[in-house]
């Protein structure tokens, strides 16, 4: 199986119309992977939080058909990042968009956890409250945003919904770039799982972002990474490592389950 991260530089010199445009076309250009992933928010930035209410749009938005015409364009499954989505009731969310070959939308993630504890989007956005996966042809994905890579839990829950490929888009900042790679392979050595991590690069709202995106194998060696700038990372991995990893080394059946909480 074939993926290639999208590592999109996002920054306030280029208009959203401008970068939708860009990133449609750089989709296009990825004909030959199988899977293509982009980056959380990154039509305005992940830090960009006076943009989320301006571009907001709801999931059959203008970036929603920019992504499923590149896809089936291109005939690529798309994980299009994500989007500030503005639901029928007003409620802003982090939605990440998942399209398949022909342009149909498959999968819709709200980010369960927000980023900023008392601002930024912990206060401007609502919580999703719903994992979600989406079977392709090669494996099952398992869906997360950026911050979510900090809580082990989503994840586990994600592998006991049959999830083999976590993807995680993010805006993480280049100041914990170190805690991205070490969460990214942690998440895959915990999970005998693929890790497709996909950051943006560049720098807004006067943060400079981390780039480095990575696939990382199940026994938690980082197949490739990506260094701070826009790039494509293409990545060949073979999906049956999964099982064959869970076989031979099986952890995830030894948990327990249930422990009773210490007596106070
Ligand atoms: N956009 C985000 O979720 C940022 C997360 C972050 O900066 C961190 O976890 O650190």
């Amino acid at each position: 199986m074939r993926a290639s991260l999208l590592q999109v530089d996002v920054n306030e010199g280029e208009s959203v119309e401008s970068r939708r445009r860009r990133v449609a076309a750089a989709v296009r250009d990825q004909a030959a992977a199988d899977l293509v992933v982009l980056p959380e928010l990154w039509t305005t930035g992940a830090f960009a939080y006076e943009e989320f209410g301006s571009e907001a749009e709801p999931l059959e938005g203008p970036t929603s058909e920019a992504m499923a015409k590149a896809a089936s364009d291109a005939g690529v499954w798309l994980h299009a990042g994500s989007i500030p989505e503005r639901a029928p009731d007003g409620t802003l969310y982090n939605t990440s968009l998942v399209f398949s070959p022909s342009g149909d939308l498959a999968a819709a993630y709200r980010k369960i956890h927000r980023f900023g504890f008392d601002q930024g989007e912990a206060v401007l956005m609502g919580a999703g409250d719903t994992l979600v996966t989406v079977r392709l042809p090669e494996t099952v994905l398992g869906l997360a945003t950026c911050y979510d890579l900090r809580f082990p839990e989503l994840f586990r829950g994600l592998v006991d919904a049959g999830a083999e490929t976590l993807v995680v888009p993010a805006g993480w900042p280049e100041r914990r770039r170190s805690h991205w790679t070490l969460l990214a392979r942690a998440r895959a050595v915990e999970n005998q799982a693929f890790v497709l991590a996909c950051a943006t690069a560049g720098s807004h709202a006067g943060i400079a972002q981390a780039g480095h995106s990575a696939v990382v194998d199940p026994w938690g060696e980082v197949l490739a990474e990506a260094g701070p700038g826009e790039e494509v990372l293409t990545v060949d991995f073979d999906p049956a490592t999964v099982a064959g990893t869970r076989e031979r080394f099986p952890a995830l059946k030894d948990r327990v389950l249930g422990l009773d909480r210490p007596r106070r």
